[in-house]
């Protein structure tokens, strides 16, 4: 493994290129070491960490619909090319490295080692397979930078890779100092039951037939507005204050999808304000991606006008009432193209999402579509995995596309984030007996699954269809413990719950072989609470599985 080009051994490297100057710090830890330090000058992509390729590893994608999961030497992720051509940022910041390489985002493990960065602040980090080696980089794009700025810490850990990631996980957290909110929400949401079909007829109806559920929140999705950007009420609905006023007269916690760093090319934002999107090398508003058969733009929240709007809309919607904000398609904040201001994508992803915090304050906010590692500190909860769907098909390739089986799988892979970096959202649960495909293992698996990780319960069925509600009840007594997985780069996932609400479960799982059954263990399965010290004092808490080596 080497730093920049260097040993280990040397505590400190420093680095002059042409147009960058990098001071690093290697620090031992108790798993590894933390490689930190500081950068100044146009570093554009710097390479910082490189070794060996492995036979197996694990990747993570860069955004909430991206897979994290085990691939072997050789193996490409299989996308199919509709989707790639629609929806190149969606899959990186950088889509022509995807095409020809394996890219995994943020950090990447083996069955000893996992090495990660732990903040993306100013740069997007990165790992290239190119079939002999890893190289590990730091992308600040075109970004120039007069004085220096703290480069985003890299860590190396030795062990079990189940055990590491939750380190990795915690290390995230502390970096960050993240505190997130004691909120972890319970509620419906429509998208997987009507989709773009939805009127606000359906809403008052599931409202009446809602008071019978746990809920705490009742959102309404994507389908209330006029155009992507224009977000004022469609001919199908009232006015905000009259949406959010009726939800709460039920009850529930208001609650909304919105695309904020979205404009859509037949949106009066985008003829109105060409100046406001982000542009390409031509000074052409840049593609983001395709979705609705429309052309979408990105908004440049660099420009103080656009930001302004921005800012405005969200007090629209939150002086409205809305408390609850599914803010989706985030990725396209996160695009290379040029700004008002020439700062790194990733700062100007950060900056959107700090004014729309500044603005909805302790609302909760769940981040969808979103780059994972700059959201940190910024959303409350977030979605972890590509859209379910009423369907399940290990068979179909390519993550990213809407199917119940990549979103359960994404789930468990990405189990450890949850509670240290936001609320995990698994996605909705769909309990429908009809108008779906899920049988009933998968239905359960979905529940249990979601409850034992202790992760936001959201879901999206007509509630005057028949519904197993027995699951919805189970998802959330398997709620409130601590959770383990073990063969995340397995076949078979352990899952462990220490502390839920009936007690301590485990559950062997085999997402493509449908014959795996809950059992409560009895004999309450003691997950050896590890509390290690650091070096400087800090106490980390994690927990393995007895007999763990
Ligand atoms: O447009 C609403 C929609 C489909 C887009 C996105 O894929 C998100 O992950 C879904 O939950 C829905 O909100």
């Amino acid at each position: 493994m080497k730093i920049l080009g260097h040993s280990f051994e040397d505590g400190k490297i420093t680095f002059e290129a042409e147009n960058f100057v990098i001071r690093l710090k290697v620090k031992k830890i108790p798993e590894g070491y933390i490689i930190s330090g500081e950068i100044k000058g146009k570093p554009k992509r710097v390479e910082i960490f490189r070794t060996e390729m492995p036979e197996i590893f694990f990747i993570n994608n860069w955004q909430s619909w991206g897979p994290a999961k085990k691939m072997k030497r050789g193996e490409k992720l299989k996308i199919p090319e509709k989707i790639l051509e629609n929806f190149g940022y969606g899959f990186n910041p950088n889509p022509h490295l995807f095409e020809q390489n394996v890219v995994s985002d943020y950090f990447y493990g083996e069955k000893k080692l996992v090495v990660g960065f732990l903040s993306s602040k100013y740069a997007h980090p990165f790992f290239l397979f190119d079939g002999h080696e890893v190289v590990g980089y730091l992308d600040y794009f075109e970004a120039t930078y007069e004085d220096f700025i703290p480069l985003e810490p890299l860590i190396i850990l030795h062990g079990n890779l189940d055990d590491l990631l939750p380190v990795y996980a915690e290390y995230v957290k502390l970096k960050n100092n993240l505190q997130i909110t004691k909120r972890n929400p319970v509620g419906w949401s429509s998208w997987y039951q009507y989709f773009s079909k939805l009127t606000w007829e359906d809403i008052l109806k599931n409202l009446g037939l809602a008071k019978e559920y746990l809920y705490e929140v009742f959102q309404i999705d994507d389908s209330w507005e006029i155009d992507i950007g224009d977000w004022q009420p469609n001919e199908k609905f009232p006015p905000l204050e009259e949406m959010a006023k009726t939800i709460r007269k039920h009850g529930f916690i208001p609650g909304i999808w919105i695309a904020p760093f979205s404009v859509s090319e037949t949106s009066l934002l985008a003829k109105n304000h060409k100046d406001w999107l982000v542009k390409d090398e031509n000074d052409s508003p840049l593609l983001a991606y395709r979705n609705w058969n429309k052309n979408i733009y990105a908004l440049d929240i660099t420009n103080e006008e656009a930001a302004k709007w921005l800012k405005n809309i969200f007090k629209r919607l939150k002086d409205a009432g809305f408390e609850y904000f599914k803010i989706d398609f985030l990725f396209a904040g996160a695009i290379p193209g040029k700004r008002h201001l020439n700062i790194s994508p990733i700062e100007a992803y950060r900056l959107g999402l700090k004014f729309i915090r500044e603005v909805v304050e302790d609302s909760f906010i769940l981040g969808c579509g979103a780059p994972l590692l700059p959201s940190v500190g910024l959303v409350d909860g977030m979605r972890i995995g590509p859209d379910t769907a009423p369907y399940y098909n290990p068979e179909t390739p390519g993550a990213f596309i809407p199917n119940a089986f990549y979103a359960l799988r994404n789930t468990i892979t990405r189990y450890y984030m949850n509670g240290k970096w936001w609320w995990n959202d698994p996605d909705c649960l769909l309990l429908r007996n009809i108008d779906t495909e899920l049988n009933l293992w998968e239905k359960k698996a979905y529940a249990f699954v979601s409850g034992m990780l202790n992760n936001m319960i959201i879901q999206s069925d007509d509630l005057s269809l028949s519904i197993e509600r027995y699951l919805l009840d189970s998802a959330l007594k398997l709620r409130g413990g601590r959770a383990f997985v073990k063969g995340l780069m397995e076949e078979v996932y352990e899952i462990f719950a220490e502390g839920t609400g009936i007690g301590n479960v485990k559950l062997r799982i085999n997402l493509k072989k449908e014959r795996s059954e809950l059992s409560v263990d009895e004999k309450s399965i003691k997950l050896l609470k590890q509390v290690k010290t650091k070096g400087d004092g800090r106490k980390f808490n994690y927990y393995q599985q007895k007999g763990d080596d």
